[in-house]
């Protein structure tokens, strides 16, 4: 095959999906781990993905380089049949370890869309890209949720209901605030995790989670410590998901011993992650850490301000 064209790289952070309060409408950037993309134009006119790489920067024996299987793939062939012309390359880089709970799945499918968008004469803006990554991140999730594509598109926290799709709304958060995220040595499939959730709420947990909801949301903006602290719950997804994460109950209780403002799930799990005042964060990281370790699972962390920036584009190095 002939090829032509320089590569750019796109690369888009990993997420929290959730935030605890906001099943599939809140979702959280967080910095130090995303996905890479490159994406060239070539003389061809198919659009194909020549290398997935994983996170040793060997070539990834386990994940698709198919067009329609791959969310990189799905969300840049989507964008290129509408604005694009002529062929395509894509080059995956895995930086986010897969079924984490970390939006694995969302990071490659938004710099897919954002990898081939800078080929574009005339590139979409960030949140114009969400129905291509959204449409990625189906075939990984088998639903439509945009609070981990949102995030890695935008940065920051993230407000994404279904019924409001493809609207999106960055949400404000004040200073002084950091997530901790754990991701312990496990894997949860978010496809089916979902399909195992209860259709059935009760009036009780509904009324209760749309009082955290707000709150939160709320805390957020005025670094209202104590209101942040009370709304940081998940009393609907959290219980039917925590069995599935042994270390779970112990790095919880660890994290609010701690100071952390609230613990939960990332995401449909293993990872879980903390809120809690940056100056509090190493202590809460360590504390979490250490009882998950405790429980005899291999883990990393990373911490983040509630501003992480979202995608981005560079040269490819
Ligand atoms: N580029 C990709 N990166 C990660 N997962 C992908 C990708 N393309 C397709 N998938 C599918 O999505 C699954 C991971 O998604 P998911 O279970 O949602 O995990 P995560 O919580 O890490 O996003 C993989 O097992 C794979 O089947
Ligand atoms: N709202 C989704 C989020 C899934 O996030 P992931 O990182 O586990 O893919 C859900 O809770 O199912």
């Amino acid at each position: 095959m002939v090829r032509d064209g320089d590569f750019v790289s796109a690369f888009a952070p990993a997420s929290i999906g959730n935030v605890a309060v906001g099943f599939d409408m809140l979702g959280l950037a967080i910095e130090g781990a995303g996905d890479r993309v490159l994406a060239r134009r070539t003389t061809g006119s198919e659009v194909f993905i020549s290398a997935v790489y994983g996170l040793d920067g060997e070539l990834h024996t386990g994940l698709s380089t198919s067009i329609e299987e791959n969310t990189a793939g799905v969300a840049a062939a989507a964008l290129w049949a509408e604005r694009g012309d002529g062929g395509l390359e894509l080059i995956v880089r895995k930086g986010v370890p897969l079924q984490s709970g970390m939006g694995s799945s969302a990071a490659s499918a938004a710099a897919g869309a954002v990898a081939a968008n800078a080929l574009l004469a005339e590139p979409l803006s960030m949140a114009e890209l969400m129905p291509y990554a959204l449409a990625g991140e189906a075939v990984a999730s088998g639903g439509i949720h945009a609070d981990n594509v949102a995030p890695s598109l935008l940065g920051g926290l993230v407000f994404c209901p279904p019924v409001l799709l493809p609207e999106i709304v960055s949400l404000g958060t004040s200073d002084g605030i950091s997530s901790v995220l754990l991701h312990p040595e496990l894997q949860v499939n978010t496809a089916e995790s979902r399909r195992g959730l209860s259709r059935n709420v009760t009036m009780d947990q509904w009324l209760a989670q749309q009082g955290y909801i707000v709150g939160f949301v709320e805390a957020c903006r005025t670094g209202d410590r104590s209101l942040l602290a009370r709304c940081l719950q998940d009393v609907i997804i959290e219980p039917q998901r925590a069995a599935m994460v042994p270390c779970f109950p112990a790095v919880k209780q660890a994290a609010l011993g701690q100071k952390a403002y609230g613990c939960s799930l990332s995401g449909s799990g293993p990872s879980i992650f903390a809120l809690c005042a940056t100056e509090d964060a190493a202590d809460v990281a360590s504390a979490m850490e250490a009882a998950c370790r405790g429980d005899g699972y291999e883990c990393q962390l990373w911490i983040s301000p509630l501003t992480a920036a979202g995608a981005s584009v560079g040269p490819a190095e």
